[in-house]
Formats: structure tokens, C-alpha cells, sequence
């Protein structure tokens, strides 16, 4: 079931401000003089007075803003110490879930489908998304990120409090706002999986699974959506990581146990065993 606070925190969760401001009282004042023989006394102190407060303001004035302004992070909600993510991505159809179902039972990852989570919550009775998913998927376009970051956040934090602490995030993030949203509201990825394939590779692919798979996206239709959308929204996200060194790239135009070898090599460069 999908959290509908969840997905309220998603929308919500724009960076607050605290504003800090300090406040000066000026001293009382007192109507009745005082009596004439007291005064040079007075006059003598209140002088002390003022060569004190004019110190303590001088010295104020140098080390102390008199308002504060900071944006406050509420940061994410796991620590990468205890979660480990590693995204999984690559064109429509290419194996990637393939290949996740294989470290699955080797590695111990749990394995996260953002589209099977998305083709879950659709099928869910009572769910508000369940047509715009639909239509999202038929038309291989992104549902809106509130939805699949709420999906994803639920899933991790359901393993995680079973004690797992290894995920495959596969098919996420697809276009840049998930990509911000997950690792400032989630956790950082530790790198990205990206699967090199040739478009012909992976149409032949989709055509051959969509002859028992059901999915509504698996015929020519569809799939040339799926690619467009890939290159033009998806791929700015890969290049991104790789800007920042935190992709590794595979080819998989291989059979399925050749691809694999590759993939736990680039896992153990990491030190993933
Ligand atoms: N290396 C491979 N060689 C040949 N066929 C493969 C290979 N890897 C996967 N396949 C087949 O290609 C099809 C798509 O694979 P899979 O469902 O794993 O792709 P995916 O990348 O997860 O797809 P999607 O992008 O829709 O999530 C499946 O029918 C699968 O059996
Ligand atoms: O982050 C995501 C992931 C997926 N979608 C939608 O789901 C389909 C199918 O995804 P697969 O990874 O091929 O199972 C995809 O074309 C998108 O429409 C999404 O919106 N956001």
C-alpha cells in the first residue's frame, strides 16, 4: 500500500528557513530626579556606563550578525552507512532485471523494480494513481517522482527494518528531479550500474518478451515511446553520475552469464563481494 503521507512529505519537503533575530531592550527611565547631593555620584556612573556599552556594542558590531538567515536540510532519511543503494540503469528491455534476479541469489541484494513497484501500486484497489500509472507506462513516459520516491522510500524502509541493508534500485532514477529528490530525501547512492545497448538489441528483446509478458508497453508502439524518452530524459541522468564519477559502465549485448561476469567484476572493483 502506498502511504499517502508519503507522498505529502515528497511535496513538502522544500528547504525551510529559520530566521534568527536579536533584540535590544533600552534600560527603564525613571520620572522623579534624583536629589541634588547624590548627582555627581550619578553623572559619575552613568559616564562609566556609556564607555562600557559603547565597548560592548563596538565588539558586537564586529563578531556578531544581527540576524541569521540559513537554509535548514532536513537531510536524508537513511545514513549510506546503513543503506547501501546502487542504481541500475540502461535502455528499456536491455536485462537489467535479469541481471538484478542473479545478484539477488548470489549477493543478497534486495532487488527494487521502480517499474514493478509502479505496475503494483497501478493494480492496488482504491489507488488514486492507478490511471495515471496506466497511461505513464502505455505512452513510456515518468509518472511524476512523488509517487515512485514514495514507493521506493516504503520499500526500503520495510527491508530495512528486516535487517536488509543491500538494495538494487533498478529502472530509477529516470530523470533528473528523482535523481536530487532520492539522494536528498533517501539516501546517496553508493554508484551506478549502466548497461551500454544497441537499440536493435533491445527491440528484439522487448518484442520477444512481449509475446507471453502481458505488459501493455511491450509492442512497437510503446517501445519507440520507451526509447525516446530514455534518450532524451533518462540518459542526462547517467551522464550526470558520470560527471561525478560514480558510474560504471557494462556492455550487455552478451549472453546472459557472460553479462553477469562483468557485472560482478565491476562489483568487486568496488569492493562488493
Ligand atoms: N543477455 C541477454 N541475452 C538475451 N536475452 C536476454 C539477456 N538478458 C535478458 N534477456 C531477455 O530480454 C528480455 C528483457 O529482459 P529484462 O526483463 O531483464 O529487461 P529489463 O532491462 O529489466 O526491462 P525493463 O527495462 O522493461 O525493465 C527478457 O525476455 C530476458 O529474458
Ligand atoms: O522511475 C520510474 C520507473 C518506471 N516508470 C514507468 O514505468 C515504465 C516501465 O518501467 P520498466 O523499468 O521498464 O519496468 C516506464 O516506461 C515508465 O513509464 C516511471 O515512470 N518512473
Amino acid at each position: 500500500m502506498l502511504a499517502r503521507g508519503l507522498i505529502s512529505r515528497h511535496l513538502a519537503r522544500a528547504p525551510r528557513r529559520v530566521f534568527l533575530a536579536t533584540r535590544f531592550n533600552s534600560s527603564s527611565q525613571s520620572g522623579t530626579p534624583p536629589p541634588k547631593s547624590s548627582r555627581g555620584k550619578i553623572l559619575i556612573a552613568l559616564g562609566a556606563l556609556a564607555v562600557a556599552t559603547t565597548v560592548v556594542s563596538l565588539s558586537l558590531k564586529k563578531s556578531e550578525p544581527v540576524s541569521v538567515k540559513e537554509p535548514v536540510k532536513a537531510g536524508p532519511a537513511f545514513s549510506d552507512k546503513d543503506v547501501s543503494v546502487i542504481f541500475v540503469l540502461g535502455g528499456p528491455g536491455l536485462g537489467k532485471g535479469t541481471q538484478c534476479a542473479k545478484l539477488v541469489n548470489d549477493k543478497h541484494f534486495v532487488h527494487l523494480s521502480a517499474g514493478d513497484l509502479l505496475r503494483e501500486e497501478q493494480k492496488r484497489e482504491g489507488s488514486k494513481y492507478g490511471e495515471l500509472i496506466a497511461q505513464c507506462i502505455k505512452d513510456g513516459t515518468i509518472v511524476p517522482q512523488e509517487v515512485t520516491v514514495a514507493l521506493l522510500e516504503q520499500a526500503i524502509g520495510n527491508e530495512h527494518k528486516n535487517g536488509k541493508s543491500r538494495f538494487l534500485v533498478d529502472g530509477f532514477p529516470r530523470k533528473m528531479d528523482q535523481a536530487h529528490t532520492f539522494e536528498d530525501t533517501i539516501v546517496k547512492s553508493a554508484f551506478t550500474l549502466f548497461f551500454e545497448c544497441p537499440e536493435q538489441v533491445m527491440l528484439e528483446r522487448l518484442l520477444e518478451r512481449g509475446k507471453t509478458s502481458g505488459r501493455t508497453d511491450d509492442n512497437i508502439e510503446s517501445i519507440k515511446k520507451r526509447f525516446r524518452t530514455f534518450v532524451d530524459t533518462s540518459m542526462p541522468v547517467v551522464d550526470y553520475f558520470a560527471s561525478q564519477g560514480r558510474v560504471v559502465k557494462l556492455r550487455c549485448d552478451e549472453p546472459v552469464d557472460v553479462v553477469y561476469g562483468h557485472v560482478v567484476k565491476a562489483l568487486e572493483s568496488r569492493g562488493i563481494n
